[in-house]
C-alpha cells in the first residue's frame, strides 16, 4: 500500500486563509503588515523564491517591498540598508534571502536585523530564545514541518525523531522544536558512519541533508513518518528531494512530496511570522 501523502500545498493554504483573516483585522485598525525582502546578486533560484514570497504577501493583502542589490554590493552597504529597514515604521518583517554572495558574512548581516523584525528567526537572539523555549519567531522551514505534523495528526511526544542534516536554518532548529514536543531526538549528517543504523530507528525521519535522493529504502523503518526538506535537481534537472520517493513510498506510513510538501510551508510560515510581528507592534503601541 502507498504511503499517505502529507500535502504541504493544502495545509499551507489552510494556514494562509487564517493569516489573511488576521491581515484583514489589522487593516481595519489602520495597519498594513509590511515585509521587506532583501535580495543581493543574481542567484536565479533566490530570485524565484523572492518573487513567490512577494506574490504570497500580495495574495493575502500584505505589503511587501523588494530591495534588490547588485552582486558587488559591499557588506557595509548591505548593513546600511538593513539599519534603514530596522528604523522604518511601515516594515514589520525583514528577510535577507540566502545564500549571500561569498564576500559578505551572512552571520554579521543576520545579526544586524532587529530581533522584533527577524521573521526568518535566524538571528542569534531569535535562535537563543528558541533554544530556551521562549516566545520568538521560529525559523520558517522547521516551523512549517511542525505544522505539517500537527495538521496531519502525527503524535510527536515519546517518538524517536532522527534528523539527517545539521544546517543552522533547518537541521539544528528542527531537532530543538521536536525535543520541545517531547520527542527523543538523534542528530545525524552526511558524515555519520553507518547512517541507516540510525535512520532505521526513526519513528519520524527528517531528511535535510541537501543531496538528491540520498535517503533510500534501506534507511527507513516500516511505518515511519518521512519528512523531506530537500530541494535538489536530479541528473535530468528534475526537481527532487533528499528522499528517493519511489523507493520509500509504501514503507513509510506518511511522506511529504517534493515539490508540494515542506517547500510551500516555508513561505506560509513567513507570512504567519510577519503578521505576528505586525500584531505585536500594534499591541505595544496600544499599551
Ligand atoms: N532568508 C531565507 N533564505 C532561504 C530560506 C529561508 O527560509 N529564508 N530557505 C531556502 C529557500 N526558500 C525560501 O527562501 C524556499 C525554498 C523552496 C520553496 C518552495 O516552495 N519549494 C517548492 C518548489 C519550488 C520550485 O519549483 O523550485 C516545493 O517544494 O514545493 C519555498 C521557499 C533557502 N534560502
Amino acid at each position: 500500500m502507498s504511503s499517505a501523502i502529507i500535502n504541504g500545498k493544502e495545509i499551507g493554504q489552510e494556514i494562509r486563509s487564517s493569516v489573511a483573516e488576521r491581515v484583514a483585522r489589522l487593516k481595519e485598525q489602520g495597519l498594513i503588515p509590511g515585509l521587506a525582502v532583501v535580495l543581493v546578486g543574481d542567484n536565479q533560484a533566490s530570485a524565484t523564491y523572492v518573487r513567490n514570497k512577494q506574490k504570497s504577501c500580495e495574495a493575502i493583502g500584505m505589503f511587501s517591498e523588494l530591495i534588490k542589490l547588485p552582486e558587488e554590493t559591499t557588506q557595509e552597504e548591505l548593513l546600511g540598508q538593513i539599519e534603514c529597514l530596522n528604523n522604518r515604521e511601515d516594515i514589520h518583517g525583514i528577510l535577507v534571502q540566502l545564500p549571500l554572495p561569498k564576500h559578505i558574512d551572512e552571520d554579521t548581516v543576520i545579526a544586524t536585523i532587529a530581533v522584533e523584525k527577524d521573521v526568518d528567526g535566524f538571528s542569534p537572539v531569535s535562535v537563543g530564545k528558541m533554544m530556551l523555549g521562549q516566545e520568538t519567531f521560529l525559523p520558517c522551514t522547521p516551523f512549517g514541518v511542525m505544522k505539517l505534523l500537527e495538521y496531519s495528526g502525527i503524535e510527536i511526544a515519546g517518538k524517536h525523531a532522527v534528523i539527517v542534516g545539521r544546517s543552522h536554518i533547518v537541521g539544528k532548529p528542527m531537532g530543538q522544536l521536536l525535543l520541545q514536543k517531547d520527542a527523543t531526538v538523534t542528530y545525524t549528517h552526511s558524515k555519520t558512519p553507518d547512517l541507516p543504523s540510525f535512520t532505521k530507528q526513526a519513528d519520524i525521519l527528517i531528511a535535510a541533508v541537501g543531496r538528491a535522493n540520498f535517503i533510500t529504502k534501506e534507511h527507513v523503518k516500516e511505518g515511519a513518518v518521512v519528512i523531506d526538506v530537500g530541494i535538489n535537481r536530479d541528473e535530468n534537472n528534475k526537481l527532487c528531494g533528499d528522499v528517493n520517493f519511489a523507493e520509500v513510498d509504501g514503507i513509510a506510513s506518511h511522506i511529504t512530496p517534493v515539490p508540494g510538501g515542506v517547500g510551500p510551508m516555508t513561505i506560509t510560515m513567513l507570512l504567519f511570522n510577519t503578521v505576528q510581528a505586525a500584531e505585536t507592534k500594534l499591541a505595544n503601541k496600544m499599551k
